[in-house]
């Protein structure tokens, strides 16, 4: 079940409407001056609904979904996954902007730790939507502060945007670097430390 707190919007449902994504695609291709009635177009409305449902799919899917295997290890150090793949959906050209996140966290003093897995699970949640780069950076953090309750998190991602490559001031290779740091690992020596990590080799 979807939560519409969770999602991107407060009208958002998350639903997936597959006939009316397959018509819209259908009007965008007479829009751009095609013939949606060739036969090379005809399969295209209902695969492009197909690929939309996939990488939105998001969309239908909440953090705590994902950070479901929790574990007490007593470890309450910094624990970091590195160089996850993001693919994401810039939200105003709905072209896809992709590249790196770094997700690193200090677990509680309990030491309740997650599957190092479900941190990029967690990234999958966020970025399978229509997106910018900011906002997803924001809400892996937070949830992950909500969820796991942590000392503290780091978030950090690197991205290409297709919107200034393919298009528009075209300058392809451009990279935006987004961070987000939450609790301890405000303090200037812990985050120096992330920082190192993530920038080593
Ligand atoms: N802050 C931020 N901006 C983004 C992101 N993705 C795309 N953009 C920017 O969103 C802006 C939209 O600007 P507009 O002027 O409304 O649109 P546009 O005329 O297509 O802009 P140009 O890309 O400059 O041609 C552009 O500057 C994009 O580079 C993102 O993740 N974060
Ligand atoms: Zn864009």
């Amino acid at each position: 079940m979807t939560d519409p707190v969770t999602l991107n919007g407060e009208s958002a449902t998350g639903e997936f409407d597959e006939k009316r994504a397959q018509n819209a695609v259908r009007e965008l291709l007479i829009a751009v001056g095609e013939d949606p009635d060739r036969e090379g177009l005809l399969e295209t409305p209902a695969r492009v609904a197909r690929a939309y449902k996939e990488i939105f799919a998001g969309l239908r899917q909440r953090p705590e979904d994902v950070l479901t295997t929790t574990f007490d290890l007593g470890h309450d150090e910094m624990v970091l996954v590195k160089d996850i793949e993001v693919m994401s959906q810039c939200e105003h050209h709905l072209l896809p902007f992709h590249g790196v996140a770094h997700v690193g966290y200090i677990p509680s003093s309990s030491g309740k730790i997650t599957g190092l897995s479900k941190l990029a699970r967690l990234v999958e949640v966020f970025a399978r939507r229509p997106q910018v780069q900011e906002r997803l950076t924001t809400q892996i953090a937070d949830s992950l502060m909500r969820i796991l309750e942590p000392r503290g998190v780091i978030v950090v991602i690197e991205c290409e945007h297709m919107c200034m490559s393919l298009r528009g001031v075209r300058k392809p290779g451009a990279k935006t670097v987004t961070s987000a740091v939450r609790g301890q690992l405000r303090d200037a020596t812990t985050r120096s430390e992330a920082m190192s990590l993530i920038l080593a080799d």
